[in-house]
């Protein structure tokens, strides 16, 4: 039978998609590791995307039984999309995920949440026995923080605390806001909450528990010693 999209032209992501090439490679070699049963964690972002719709072919074509767990409403829509159906984090575990990264060190660590949804994207990722971590060649640092900022979410009550202890006990060289584009004011985001995008001056590992020990920080894009392995072009 012949699969019908009952969402034409509600794909979630509408810009271009940089270093497209390579992350379709990577994506392709992800939706080989799909399996009949298989509940899988599905990140978000551009290369998510890329692989969610390389999975869904072979779904749809194969007619296997699969579900994922979206990591965010981004997600969740790119799965109805492309004919995923999708479960919960609340009632099932993931077999596997796979997502995106913005920076990967030589030890497996990775910033995330340049998109937002770092906080659902930890969540699934924690609850899964493997996540692949899909990259383009521009992704790879010697040393965490080498380009990007790493984001922080906060619930917005907290917002001053968080900004005056960061600045207070951290060397940040910058704090920024993170603000919406294509509405006034701060990204909110999935969770209600706000982002900092902070700059550190030297990143090391035992910021991701000091950082959170700051009562009003929810979440961070440090992804430290989570069973990755990464897949790039
Ligand atoms: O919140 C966003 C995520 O952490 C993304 O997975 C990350 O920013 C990578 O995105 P992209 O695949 O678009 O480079």
């Amino acid at each position: 039978m012949k699969w019908e999209n009952p969402l034409y032209n509600t794909l979630s992501w509408s810009g271009e998609i940089d270093n497209r090439q390579e992350k379709e490679k990577a994506a392709k070699t992800v939706s080989k590791k799909v399996s009949n049963g298989d509940i899988i964690g599905v990140g978000s972002g551009s290369t998510s995307l890329l692989a969610l719709e390389a999975i869904g072919r072979r779904v749809r074509e194969e007619a296997m039984e699969v579900k994922a767990i979206p990591t965010s409403k981004e997600a969740a829509l790119n799965c109805a999309y492309f004919g995923v159906p999708t479960t919960t984090l609340t009632d099932e575990r993931p077999s596997w995920g796979f997502d995106g990264a913005d920076e990967v060190d030589g030890e497996r660590n990775l910033i995330k949440g340049r998109g937002g949804a770092l906080l659902a994207e930890k969540l699934v990722m924690a609850s899964s026995p493997l996540t692949y971590i899909l990259v383009d060649s521009r992704k790879f640092v010697k040393k965490l923080g080498e380009k990007s900022s790493v984001p922080i979410e906060v619930d917005p009550r907290a917002i001053h605390l968080v900004e005056t202890e960061l600045i207070k006990s951290f060397h940040v060289e910058s704090v920024q806001l993170r603000m919406a584009v294509s509405k006034d004011g701060p990204v909110i985001t999935e969770s209600g909450n706000v982002i900092f995008d902070v700059k550190f001056q030297n990143l090391n590992h035992k910021m991701e528990y000091e950082v959170k020990a700051i009562p009003g920080v929810v979440e961070t894009g440090l992804f430290l010693g989570y069973s990755v392995e990464i897949l790039t072009s």
